[in-house]
């Protein structure tokens, strides 16, 4: 689309929601969200993106706040509920002319699809979706489709949403962020900070019990870059190949999350135990778990993994190695410096530190990254020992190394394969994340490192995200995030980055990612030679 276009519509669309917020302040119409959606989506700066979120949010009503917040980033029930394309497609036999639908009357449908299940369900959600649809004008239908199916989440992200919400309630941005960082929730963060100010999100503390968003790490150019960079104080450690967990106890209660902040206590029995074996009363633990091979070496990403789906393998017993611990015996340490929080790591849980080395010189580093990959782990993180625990990738005070390159990227579709591959899904279309907020943008194919359980794994999971189809391909919801390994990038006309990955192989599949932690274009781009 030439730029002049991508204006226009962008004008008419803000022109739409002032129009919108300024008829029906108070009471929000979907209409209004709809126009800022689209306003979102077709502006590329991130300034115009803040502005309009702020404006929807200033203009909500209180009890709508929320649901509102929830629904721009993808931080809702709708994508779980389990309605499919086709069925919401099949709900939409024509549309209202004006648009009436209120967000709060929105919710209480969705509330109610939520809740409806046994005997009838089918068709008491047939006719709520009908309901809703019938009602709605055809670009609330397109919302609502996309809303429902769980693609939204792409309009606004959750570095925009948290900008959008310190801009709407006139707060600093890091007072949102760490209320975010606690609550780990977008939604209540915003009606908080709008409805009760700075005093508000202040009382979002560190809870023994609830998890906090994790502190990510950036990747480093080299060991020498980062080491440079952080300077003599720091912590480096393995980068184990594993899943990330957070530990929380209060007395015999222990409670185990993911990265995602998913509770998986249940089905990780040996650690709950270890944990409530460690000499401390209340304690906060970061880490990674990961299954050992009887020789002591890491056994593959998706065996360590299956322990967190239903069907767990308890055969495979996880191990535990920390590397952070926020709070201790009621004391909490996110923001005392990580040389304290790894003493108090050491108090709460010795013996079960990952291993690590305390302000190395350039040749013990060197020799501890060798160390990790001879013991077939990932790389080493190095840490600033004076950084304080901040959720997300910001900064540059944790940095990884690792050799080879890899991404984490999003599954745009995949063609039916032939020869030994006919009847399954095999070529799969490979997309980075709009560092924007946008859709994602296709960087490259690839079949390779398909083992035949990963291609039937495909055959069956794919469909279930498919959002169109043709002869020889069938297109996904962003849904699916994918590590390749590949052996660099190249300029290419062939696709909309302009670039295109070289010889790019399937690594494994990342369920614990969602494809707005999938790498940024920009990532991408910043592998060219
Ligand atoms: N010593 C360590 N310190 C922190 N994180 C570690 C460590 N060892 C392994 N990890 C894992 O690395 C992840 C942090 O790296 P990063 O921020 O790059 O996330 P990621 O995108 O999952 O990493 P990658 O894709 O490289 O596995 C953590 O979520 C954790 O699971």
């Amino acid at each position: 689309m030439p730029v002049n276009d991508v204006r226009f519509d962008l004008s008419s669309c803000v022109a739409d929601l002032c129009v919108g917020i300024g008829r029906y302040r108070g009471t929000v119409l979907l209409a209004d969200v709809v126009s800022t959606s689209s306003a979102v989506g077709a502006t590329r700066s991130r300034k115009s993106k803040t502005e309009l979120l702020a404006e929807l949010i200033r203009a909500a009503e209180p009890g709508d706040i929320d649901v509102l917040v929830a629904w721009l980033s993808g931080e809702t029930l709708q994508g779980r509920l389990g309605i499919g394309w086709r069925t919401l497609s099949a709900a939409r036999a024509g549309s209202a002319d004006s648009a009436t639908w209120t967000v709060s009357a929105v919710d209480d449908i969705l509330t109610d699809l939520a809740g409806t299940s046994g005997a009838g369900s089918v068709a008491r959600r047939k006719e709520l979706l009908t309901r809703l649809m019938s009602r709605a004008t055809a670009a609330e239908q397109e919302f609502l489709v996309r809303l429902l199916t769980g693609e939204i989440r792409h309009g606004a992200l959750e570095g925009v949403m948290t900008d959008a919400i310190a801009k709407a309630a006139g707060l600093p941005l890091a007072v949102v962020r760490r209320a975010f960082m606690l609550s780990g929730r977008l939604p209540a963060t915003a009606s908080a900070a709008i409805l009760g100010g700075e005093e508000a999100l202040a009382r979002f503390r560190l809870e023994v019990g609830r998890p906090v968003r994790p502190m990510l790490a950036s990747p480093a150019a080299s060991l020498a870059d980062a080491h440079a960079a952080l300077g003599p104080d720091v912590s480096v450690e393995y980068k184990l190949d594993g899943a990330r967990i957070q530990v929380h106890r209060h007395g015999d209660d222990v409670s185990i999350y993911t990265r995602t902040l998913n509770e998986i206590t249940e089905r990780v029995p040996e650690l709950v135990e270890l944990v409530r074996a460690l000499p401390c009363y209340s304690v906060v633990l970061d880490g990674e778990t990961l299954a050992l091979t009887d020789s002591g070496r890491p056994r593959p990403f998706q065996e360590t993994m299956s322990r967190f789906g239903a069907s767990s393998e308890r055969e495979l017993l996880l191990q535990p190695y920390f590397f952070d611990c926020i709070h201790l015996d009621g004391v909490d340490l996110l923001d005392e410096p990580l040389s304290s929080r790894l003493q108090a790591l050491d108090r709460a849980a010795p013996g079960h530190r990952i291993p690590s080395l305390l302000r190395p010189d350039l040749a013990e580093t060197e020799a501890h990254l060798d160390d990790a990959l001879a013991g077939g782990h990932e790389g080493i993180m190095i840490k600033a020992l004076d950084s304080v625990y901040a959720a997300g990738r910001r900064g540059k005070s944790w940095q990884k190394v690792k050799p080879e390159h890899t991404l984490d990227l999003i599954v745009l579709g995949a063609e039916w394969g032939y020869g030994r591959r006919t009847g399954y899904l095999s070529n799969l279309h490979l997309g980075a994340r709009d560092p924007d907020g946008g859709a994602p943008i296709m960087v490259g194919k690839t079949f390779k490192g398909l083992t035949d359980e990963l291609l039937r794994w495909q055959t069956d999971e794919f469909p279930k995200h498919e959002r169109d189809r043709d002869d020889h391909t069938v297109y996904l919801r962003p849904a699916i995030v994918v590590e390749v390994e590949l052996d660099g990038v190249q300029v290419s006309s062939r696709y909309p980055g302009k670039v295109a990955l070289r010889f790019a192989r399937v690594l494994r599949y990342r369920p614990d990612k969602s494809p707005s932690e999938a790498d940024t274009l920009d990532a991408v781009l910043n592998l060219l030679p």
